[in-house]
């Protein structure tokens, strides 16, 4: 089965198992796949029906697997080739014209549909780093290679293709369907295409019900959505996102994340993504790949790929436990060192133990648990304190 028949199949699934939402905001990421009018046509008529009828779950779904399955029947768009660096950085570092902060240097490589965490404590280069592959900032030393689609011929073609969103963003005035229009407007999208393009990026991103709505009276979570939704209609071949999950409560960084996730893996305009974030967890989740930074470097010299084995066995945990009786009840497993830092404990094992022999001991010993959480693979273990 080709991917585009793949992700139809399983949006199929979703709202056969009842996750009608989640369905639905596939459904569309597969009817934007065909770059079809009619398509976005009727996925507007769905989606206002769905609105006025969110209760009729079985009619949902029927019209749902109809759309499906006229999706299928156009299928998609293009499938462009996605094994190219859009984005080469070779050596580059930075040095402000005041302080000591240096950054780099460093190596960076993008491609599409991939996503890239950068992490570090505040201070450490992130908005730098992200600001000289926006090309904002000059490089002092090294060089960054840009692979387009297509050849970009000025400044300004380099700033659509490459979209960086800085933690302040940008204020709007009017509604929120009126400033779609005039974004796809500025990129050459005209008549109805305009229209149902910046209706189904609306109903996409779970802003259906906020179309007429003024921009200023969108909460701050809501303009990060609106602003990710204007930047996705630029189609942009790489997303720089600086703290993007900053204002967002915690569910709202997931659907964010996962929209993200979904929406650069896309057949139709795949695109590469770089965010910075202090939610190690969540940015980890869904990220190809870790940056972390520390002073301006990459840490243990690691771009640190989240499917690479650890050695050791690293756990993170809370108990109201005291450490001597830690130190005791795990002495056997191969314990070496526990880290307190007030709040949770951090507990390095040798190579040899794993996390389920643990496990088995804190339940035989009846040790109470709040949390724990296996970090041998995660950034966080380089963050201690
Ligand atoms: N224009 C500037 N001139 C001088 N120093 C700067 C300038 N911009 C940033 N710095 C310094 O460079 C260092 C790195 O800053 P940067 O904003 O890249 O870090 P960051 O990891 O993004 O931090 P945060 O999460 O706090 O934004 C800091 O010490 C900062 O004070």
């Amino acid at each position: 089965m080709n991917l585009f028949n793949q992700r139809l199949a399983e949006v199929s699934d979703f709202y056969q198992n009842g996750d009608l939402n989640l369905g639905f905001r596939k459904l569309i990421d597969s009817a934007l796949d065909t770059g079809n009018t009619e398509i976005l046509k009727e996925v507007i008529s769905y989606t206002d029906w769905r609105h006025q009828n969110p209760d009729d779950s079985t009619n949902d779904v029927a019209k749902a697997m109809n759309l499906l399955e006229k999706i299928r029947q156009v299928g998609p768009k293009n499938q462009p080739n996605s094994n190219r660096n859009i984005i080469n950085a070779k050596n580059i570092s930075k040095q402000y014209a005041k302080g000591n902060f240096k950054l780099g240097p460093l190596d960076v490589s993008i491609q599409p549909s991939k996503i890239v965490g950068l992490v570090g404590e505040n201070g450490n280069g992130k908005t730098t780093l992200l600001r000289l592959l926006a090309g904002e900032l000059k490089p002092d030393s090294g060089n960054i290679d840009y692979q387009f689609r297509e050849n970009f011929n000025n400044h300004y073609d380099l700033r659509t293709k490459l979209v960086y969103i800085p933690q302040r963003i940008e204020v709007l005035r009017g509604g929120l369907l009126d400033n779609l229009q005039f974004t796809l407007t500025n990129h050459g999208v005209l008549g109805e295409d305009n229209y149902y393009m910046a209706l189904t990026a609306l109903a996409r991103m779970g802003l259906w019900q906020y179309k007429e709505l003024n921009w200023a009276r969108l909460s701050s979570g809501y303009k990060m959505r609106f602003e990710l939704t204007r930047t996705l209609l630029r189609q942009p071949e790489v997303l720089l996102l600086d703290e993007p999950l900053a204002n967002l409560d915690v569910l709202a960084q997931q659907v964010i994340l996962e929209d993200l996730k979904s929406l650069s893996e896309s057949l139709y305009r795949p695109f590469g993504v770089v965010l910075s974030s202090q939610q190690l967890y969540e940015v980890e989740k869904i990220s190809d790949k870790i940056i972390y930074l520390e002073k301006g470097k990459l840490v243990n010299d690691s771009s640190i790929k989240i499917d690479e084995a650890s050695h050791q066995l690293i756990l993170e945990l809370e108990s109201e436990i005291s450490r001597e009786i830690l130190q005791e009840k795990l002495a056997s497993f191969g314990l070496e060192k526990i880290h307190f830092n007030g709040g949770n404990y951090m507990l390095f094992f040798n190579p040899e133990t794993s996390f389920n022999e643990v496990l088995k001991q804190f339940g035989e010993s009846d040790i109470p648990l709040t949390y724990i959480r296996d970090i041998s693979n995660s950034s966080r273990r380089f963050f201690i304190n």
